[in-house]
């Protein structure tokens, strides 16, 4: 990991997203929500499809309004102010999203697509004029791997990976501090997801960029994050140090999703599955939204949400099997050692 910056690049503060609904229960897609990332880092968000990644990477950027709770870019806090009526240093929060063919104009070559983003992340703020602009163009698409030619060329004529490069580079023309990554993997075929995996690493080291990666492949995650925040209905159950979360799970939903990585072998890593669908969250259930789903669950966990438990440096589970915890440890362990049901 890198140097760590006095303030975080971006924190996230008990941020809670609603959806509502005409005649139906509003949704509580994100429900308290906080997190921190630091310059040169990498976070890794993931959780199963509908846990709040997407609604929880739009309203960090501004493009979801928050019904309560804080975001803290760069120092400062963002105010609930619509993307463009922004000031232009909150530009520098950026977001790629998962299909870049639709987020390109496919009738715009892609050096008027650059210049474009450049000029007005620019806004006449800076020297320039049309030689610049280009120069910057042709410099952003060798920063992500493509030849200067490829300025003009359009959308269509290349490969998804070489599209998501494309997006990688228009949000790099904003100068960005933070770039959210919604699925940015999930398009492309295993040998790109490699390619551009090692390239989200090394802008992040080479621009002290700190990156949000939202991903429901952990296998990917495991390789490039830093640290790992794991969504479940809405809300965190665990943040720690990559390394640490894969040696030693301390979530049960994190030891089943890690446990449903297929190893090399085709064997599975734990023996723990993961039973059920995720719950809808317009109604979760009582206590710790996840006990319908978990092995180990005791009473307390149908009535009692379990509290953020610090465990470890900088580790956070939300557990009822960890509280009084004095390390972490395996939920297995621990309902073996009589704090769940399997040892109860
Ligand atoms: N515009 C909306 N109106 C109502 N409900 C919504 C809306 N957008 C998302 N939701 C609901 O909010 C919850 C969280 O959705 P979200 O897309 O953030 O999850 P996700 O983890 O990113 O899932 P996926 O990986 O499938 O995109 C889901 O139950 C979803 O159905």
């Amino acid at each position: 990991m890198s140097a760590v910056a006095t303030a975080p690049a971006l924190e996230i503060v008990d941020l809670e997203v609603v959806y509502e609904r005409r005649d139906r229960d509003p949704v509580r897609a994100v429900a308290g929500v906080s997190l921190t990332v630091q310059r040169g880092q990498i976070l890794g968000l993931v959780g199963e499809s509908g846990c709040g990644k997407s609604t929880l990477a739009k309203a960090a950027v501004g493009l979801e309004k928050p019904r309560a709770g804080r975001i803290v870019f760069d120092g400062r806090e963002l105010s609930p102010l619509t993307r463009r009526a922004r000031p232009l240093e909150d530009t520098r929060l950026q977001m790629v999203f998962q299909n870049p063919f639709s987020s390109l104009n496919p009738r715009r070559k892609i050096g008027a697509q650059l210049q474009e983003a450049l000029s007005m992340a620019w806004k006449g703020s800076r020297a320039g004029g049309e030689g610049s602009l280009r120069d910057r163009a042709t410099a952003l698409l060798e920063q992500v791997g493509l030849p200067a030619s490829a300025a003009e060329r359009y959308a269509h004529q290349f490969s998804g990976g070489q599209r998501q490069r494309i997006a990688i580079a228009r949000a790099l023309a904003a100068d960005p501090t933070v770039i959210v990554l919604d699925e940015p993997l999930s398009s492309l075929d295993a040998s790109a997801q490699a390619q551009i995996a090692n390239l989200l690493v090394r802008l992040s080291r080479e621009l002290d960029l700190a990156l949000v990666l939202i991903s429901h492949d952990l296998a990917i995650v495991q390789h490039i994050a830093d640290e790992v925040a794991v969504m479940y209905l809405g809300k965190l159950v665990e943040t720690v140090g990559s390394g640490e979360l894969w040696e030693l799970p301390a979530h049960p939903y994190t030891e089943a999703l890690i446990g449903a990585i297929p190893k090399p072998d085709g064997e599975r890593n734990l023996p723990v599955a993961l039973a059920g669908e995720v719950p809808d969250p317009s109604a979760p259930p009582s206590g710790c939204r996840f006990h319908p789903r978990c092995p180990y669950a005791m009473d307390r966990c149908r009535t009692e949400e379990p509290p953020a438990l610090a465990i470890g440096s900088g580790r956070t589970v939300s557990c009822w099997l960890h509280d009084g915890a004095a390390e972490p440890r395996r939920p297995a362990e621990l309902a073996a050692a009589g704090r769940g049901a399997a040892g109860a």
